[in-house]
């Protein structure tokens, strides 16, 4: 079985991942990095010269790889589960955790980040709160969901450790 985070951008699965795999002794991997080694580009090259659509293409293909393997800490994406059958695939073989923030919380962890191809725009926390409130209803999916609110990242990584020991 492996571990996936999921949950908006910013709300830490990649920082809380690769803390959560030392704590549990698991490795970690993170499909954006995935991509990135298998296309040669950043995330944010693909997006401009090839679409959005093509790089939900490799996200899926990365994620049906990490989930014939086991043991792992997978940090997903934001946008995974707008992909149909993703769900599917992680339940498969695996436990899924959404990571959630209040759209201000997100804003001040990426106000002067420029790897989020998606949040490039004129008025950014009027997208983070669209695009939140459009997505709410594939987070929810999660097996178990934690609030990353104005908290360190051990008492989040407790916190699923917690969870996952019950
Ligand atoms: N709980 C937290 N409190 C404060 N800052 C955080 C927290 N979790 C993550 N961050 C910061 O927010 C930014 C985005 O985190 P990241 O792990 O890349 O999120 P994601 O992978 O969900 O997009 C990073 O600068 C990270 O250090
Ligand atoms: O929410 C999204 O659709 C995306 C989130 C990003 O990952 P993070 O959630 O790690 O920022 C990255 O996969 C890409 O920019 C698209
Ligand atoms: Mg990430």
């Amino acid at each position: 079985m492996n571990i996936y985070l999921i949950g908006f951008m910013g709300t830490g699965k990649t920082t809380v991942g690769k803390a959560l795999a030392l704590k549990l002794n698991k490795k970690f991997s993170d499909l954006d990095d995935l991509i990135v080694e298998k296309t040669g580009k950043q995330i944010v090259e693909i997006f401009r010269e090839d679409g959005e659509e093509e790089f939900r293409k490799i996200e899926t293909e990365v994620l049906k790889d990490i989930n014939e393997k086991d043991n792992f800490v997978v940090a997903t994406g934001g946008g995974v589960l707008t992909t149909e059958g993703n769900y599917e695939i992680m339940k498969s073989n695996g436990v899924i955790i959404t990571l959630a923030a209040s759209p201000e919380a997100i804003y001040e962890r990426l106000r002067n980040d420029e790897t989020r191809p998606l949040l490039m725009v004129d008025n950014v926390i009027d997208e983070i709160k669209r695009l939140m409130f459009e997505r709410a209803p594939l987070y929810i999916k999660a097996d178990y969901i934690v609030d990353t609110t104005e908290r360190p990242i051990d008492e989040i990584v407790n916190e699923i450790v917690e969870y996952l020991n019950e």
